[in-house]
């Protein structure tokens, strides 16, 4: 059986499902989730034109002074309609509209004030229009904001909020469910005796998947019995209603590798398996019932790679991203690295700055040297050997998802 190139199995992937429905959510729900719609504003912002400092709205015309003060505006005020006159000033705090025929504010540091009488003491604003801000300078009511499918943090809640929205349209949650295979393994601090071994994929998916928006339906440990193990994804389909099944370990060929059987036995169907990648070759991507599976590699560096570049991908896909795939940027290499054979080659490697240097120890168990990782260095199959200096594609950390 041939491997699948990386590209054409996410494409795949992704075209197994469709995004969940989106609805209206308020925006204290929003941060981490994606925009269903694009976002129009409601309003102008500012509504009129403002002050941005404390101290005295006047007209241009009558610079140098002095003025006479002939009232008061604070944020919240709405300015009357007489106009400013000749040589008025009206006294104005940040944030406050300013007074028909106002047009320019002299801060307040740069005045002398005597009674209602107000005189430069400094050079005075500048131009006509210093320290205003014009209606509609930040955004005018109609114009598009956002776009669907962004992913929305702190700034585009407060966008979303100054805009008029007190709720937004929002991408669905999708639900997950974890099986960690393996009859060696322990929970995470539970004693470890002779043969066993903590399992760490289940926290790195679960942690995986929340920061991408995911909600996390189930976490199970499953021995190696393909019955258990039948039982376990039947369950994850049914009972977690999950849309997706994320498996790590028993996905390669030996005689305890049971997912690709167990899928079967529990009524799902293998859509593909083996994808050429190091590492994460034995990846397995199938269905049961109303879910999507992914069976993860079990070595924990290939968990952690295949998560990033298949479940995050599917995560984002079904929350409602436009772009749920990562993208590349390049880099330049720090050291000579030598040809590719057939699978695309992820590097676990340290990017600084625009230079990028592998890790020295690329074991797929070895979590340690991973964990030292913020980017991979993607390496296409077959590629010739490169020199240091060239240029190479990379995935760094927040690209993929995995940055803390
Ligand atoms: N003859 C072959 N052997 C292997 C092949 C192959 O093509 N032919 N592929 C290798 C590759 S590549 C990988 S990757 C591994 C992964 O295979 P599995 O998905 O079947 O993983 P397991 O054998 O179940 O486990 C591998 C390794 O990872 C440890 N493990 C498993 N689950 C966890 C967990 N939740 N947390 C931490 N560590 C875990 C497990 O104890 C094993 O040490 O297969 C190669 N073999
Ligand atoms: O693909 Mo395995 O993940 O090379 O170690």
């Amino acid at each position: 059986m041939s491997l699948l190139p990386v590209e054409e199995a996410q494409a795949r992937l992704l075209a197994m499902a469709s995004p969940l429905p989106a609805c209206p959510a308020p925006l204290a729900e929003a941060a981490g989730r994606y925009l269903a719609e694009p976002l129009a504003a409601a309003r102008d912002q500012p509504w009129t034109d403002l002050s941005a400092m404390d101290g005295y709205a006047v007209r241009h015309a009558d610079m140098p002074g002095p003025w006479r003060v002939v009232g008061e505006m604070a944020a919240g005020a709405v300015p009357g309609r007489a106009p400013l006159g000749e040589g008025e000033a009206m006294r104005i705090f940040t944030g406050a509209p300013l007074p028909p025929g106002a047009d320019t504010v002299v801060v307040q540091e740069d005045v002398h004030v005597d009674g209602t009488l107000v005189r430069l003491t400094g050079e005075g604003p500048g131009g006509r229009g210093r320290h205003v801000r014009p209606r509609a300078s930040d955004f005018a009511q109609g114009a598009t904001l956002l776009p669907a499918g962004i992913r929305l943090g702190p700034a585009q809640v407060a966008l979303a909020a100054l805009a008029g929205y007190g709720a937004m349209p929002l991408g669905g949650r999708p639900r997950i469910s974890i099986l960690s295979t393996g009859s060696e393994l322990v929970p995470p601090g539970a004693p470890c005796s002779p043969g066993r071994l903590p399992a760490s994929n289940g926290v790195m998916l679960r942690a995986m998947a929340e920061g991408a928006g995911a909600t996390v339906a189930g976490e199970t440990l499953v021995p190696d019995d393909l019955g258990l193990l039948t039982q376990a994804l039947r369950h994850a389909a049914e009972a977690d209603e999950a849309h997706v099944i994320v498996t790590s370990g028993g996905a390669s060929v030996g005689d305890h590798d049971l997912v690709r059987p167990a899928l079967e036995a529990a009524g799902g169907s293998i859509d593909f398996w083996r994808i050429a990648m190091r590492p994460g070759k034995p990846l397995i991507v199938g269905r049961i019932g109303g879910a999507i599976l992914l069976g993860l590699p079990g070595n924990p560096v290939s968990a952690m790679v295949t998560g990033a570049l298949f479940l995050l991908p599917l995560v984002r896909h079904l929350a409602g991203a436009a772009e749920p795939l990562p993208r590349t940027r390049d880099a330049m290499l720090a050291v000579d690295m030598p040809a590719v054979g057939g699978r695309t080659d992820f590097v676990r490697a340290t990017v600084a700055g625009e230079t990028v240097t592998p890790i020295a120890f690329q074991d797929s168990a070895a979590m340690h040297a991973a964990a030292r990782a913020n980017a991979l260095i993607v390496r296409p199959a077959d590629s010739p050997a490169s020199r240091a200096g060239e240029k190479a594609p990379i995935l760094d950390w927040p690209a993929l998802g995995l940055a803390g």
